[in-house]
């Protein structure tokens, strides 16, 4: 095979990568039973959760309630203790194939607290990280191209691509981070606490991006947050994890209506009726 022919064949395994259709499964994520311990500690005990196709999931719980044990789980980076948990319809834990397991990674992205970044790489070499690990035959000038297509997509200026993570500010260094989430063009994305260490407009800014790419690209995204105003500008529901268990899922007002106490506490204490009456202004503008 030539190189030309070689390339092009990247280049349409690429854009099959990209035909992964979300709207095939009503339910993106199906946790069930899911147990996890670190010796006698028992975070998760049989929890069971639904992420729907299309939909952005927050997921909020006090500290050390186990969020990002959870979505560690489901992206296998930490193995439970028993339950199942299925992504579009497939178990990391029951797919004996290599190649299958890589190919249902490839269908997420992962944006981890602070951003996660290398910081010897530039912004443009973070992003191509998981394209030459999932394409290790791609060429340098279409992995520079696609590098510069998702710091366009994140609304980064084209000068940050040969940045280095210290070169940026706190809200830079998020976008590259999600850019980076989104080199693989996935169908879901994991979001941990984007928005934190944010200033105020930083953080609604970055909101506003969360939104419109999961609107335009067809996202599915599941996103741990403690940010109030997030929940209210970008989550269609709100998932709770309290008591080692997801202890109820629904829209705001639906959870509103629910009497747990922490729940109560979380949206009508005082930050939650100053994040639902900014919402309510910013509704009417
Ligand atoms: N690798 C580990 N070894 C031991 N304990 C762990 C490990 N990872 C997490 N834990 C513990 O599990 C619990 C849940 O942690 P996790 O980070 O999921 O909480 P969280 O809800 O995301 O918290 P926060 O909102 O503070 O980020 C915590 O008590 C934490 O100390």
């Amino acid at each position: 095979m030539s190189e030309d022919e070689e390339q092009a064949e990247i280049r349409h395994e690429l854009a099959s990568a990209e035909a992964v259709r979300p709207e095939e499964f009503d339910v993106a994520i199906r946790v069930r039973g899911l147990v996890n311990r670190f010796g006698d500690a028992v975070v998760h005990d049989h929890l069971d959760l639904d992420v729907r196709s299309g939909e952005i999931l927050g997921v909020v719980g006090g500290s050390g309630t186990g969020k990002s044990v959870l979505m560690r789980s489901i992206v296998g980076l930490q193995i439970p203790q028993a339950g199942e948990i299925e992504v579009y319809g497939k178990s990391l834990d029951t797919i004996a194939d290599e190649e299958e397991s890589r190919d249902l990674r490839r269908r997420w992205g992962v944006m981890f607290q602070g951003g996660a970044l290398f910081s010897t790489l530039s912004v443009a070499e973070n992003i191509q990280v998981p394209l030459r690990e999932y394409y290790p035959r791609v060429d340098q000038q279409l992995l520079d191209e696609i590098a510069a297509y998702k710091v366009a997509m994140v609304g980064l200026p084209p000068d940050a691509g040969p940045k280095f993570p210290a070169e940026l500010s706190g809200g830079m260094v998020k976008r590259a981070g999600l850019a980076r989430a989104l080199a693989l063009d996935p169908a879901l994305l994991f979001l941990d606490e984007p928005t934190a260490g944010l200033d105020p407009i930083g953080a609604a800014k970055f909101d506003a991006l969360i939104r419109e790419l999961a609107d335009t690209m067809g996202l599915t995204v599941f996103l741990i947050t403690h940010d109030l105003d997030t929940l209210y500008a970008t989550c269609d529901r709100v998932a709770v994890l309290a008591e080692k268990k997801v202890i109820a899922v629904g829209t705001i007002p639906e959870l509103l209506a629910t009497e747990h106490p922490w729940i109560q506490e979380y949206f009508n204490g005082p930050r939650g009726r100053a994040a639902a009456g900014c919402n309510q202004i910013a509704e009417r503008r």
